[in-house]
């Protein structure tokens, strides 16, 4: 059976989407997933994001990685969800929809789409990284040469590594380029590669950056390979509340396949 497919990208972190209202969908075929995220034989995808109904909010999300296998929130597959479910009629500027990792508030304007993430309450410094959960867990270290670096064997060694062996983390690595602008280039867990942006990974730096002093904004810029975000947020007694995911979201093509 053919599968109508959109494709959708936010700053470079690009997803197949599909309307699985009708439940159609066979979400146990790992393989035919990431299948149709492969590059070569595939349509090509970081991952592919089902829309569904939900019996009280405006939608549901189900986010599976390039692998093939169902994971973690995704902030960036959020946001081109929130513009594909617009396309679709099933909002208009504002929607309130159900993920893994919970609620999600979000906003359209224009192009841009603004995600309410989830609020982070733990911050795990370490000597030479920070790690946290911002709906994905990510490593988040600093790292001068970011320009000339092999992201993916670097990533790789630190993903597979101790503490976080098979169950994995995402690897951002940040450079300071003012007190309210950073550089990040992140290896995304379940792509095993590094993704032009990554949603939940930006999302992690801006308030590890906050947290380590490094800034004293509460709105901060992510210079991203595929682009820019903007990440705003509010701090409580060391809690951060109000987590808003900034950016474009970008309707590529339809198909099917
Ligand atoms: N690209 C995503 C993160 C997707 C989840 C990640 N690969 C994982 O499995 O943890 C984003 O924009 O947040």
């Amino acid at each position: 059976m053919q599968q109508v497919f959109y494709k959708y990208q936010g700053t470079g972190n690009d997803f197949v989407m599909i309307d699985n209202r009708q439940q159609t969908f066979n979400k146990q075929d790992t393989k035919r997933i990431a299948f149709l995220c492969d590059r070569r034989f595939g349509i090509g995808a970081d991952g592919l994001i089902l829309l569904e109904n939900h019996p009280d909010l405006d939608f549901k999300m189900v986010y599976y990685n390039a692998d093939g296998n169902e994971s973690s929130m995704c902030g960036n597959g959020g946001r081109c969800l929130v513009a594909f479910a617009k396309h679709l009629g099933v909002i208009t500027e504002n929607a309130v929809f159900e993920a893994i990792d919970g609620l999600h508030h979000a906003v359209v304007d224009g192009d841009i789409i603004r995600l309410q993430m989830q609020d982070v309450n733990t911050i795990e410094k370490h000597s030479k990284h920070v790690f946290l959960n911002t709906g994905s867990p990510h490593h988040v270290q600093f790292e001068e040469q970011i320009e000339d670096f092999d992201i993916k064997t670097k990533g790789a060694t630190i993903r597979y590594g101790e503490p976080y062996n098979e169950a994995g983390s995402n690897v951002n690595f940040v450079k300071k380029i003012s007190n309210q602008i950073f550089a990040v280039r992140t290896y995304e867990r379940g792509v095993e590669d590094e993704t032009l942006s990554c949603g939940t990974g930006v999302t992690a730096v801006a308030l590890a950056m906050h947290a380590l002093n490094e800034t004293d904004k509460n709105l901060i810029t992510l210079q991203v390979q595929g682009g820019e975000l903007q990440v705003s947020f509010d701090v409580e007694n060391g809690i951060y509340k109000n987590v808003w995911l900034i950016g474009p979201a970008t309707f590529v093509y339809k198909g099917s396949i």
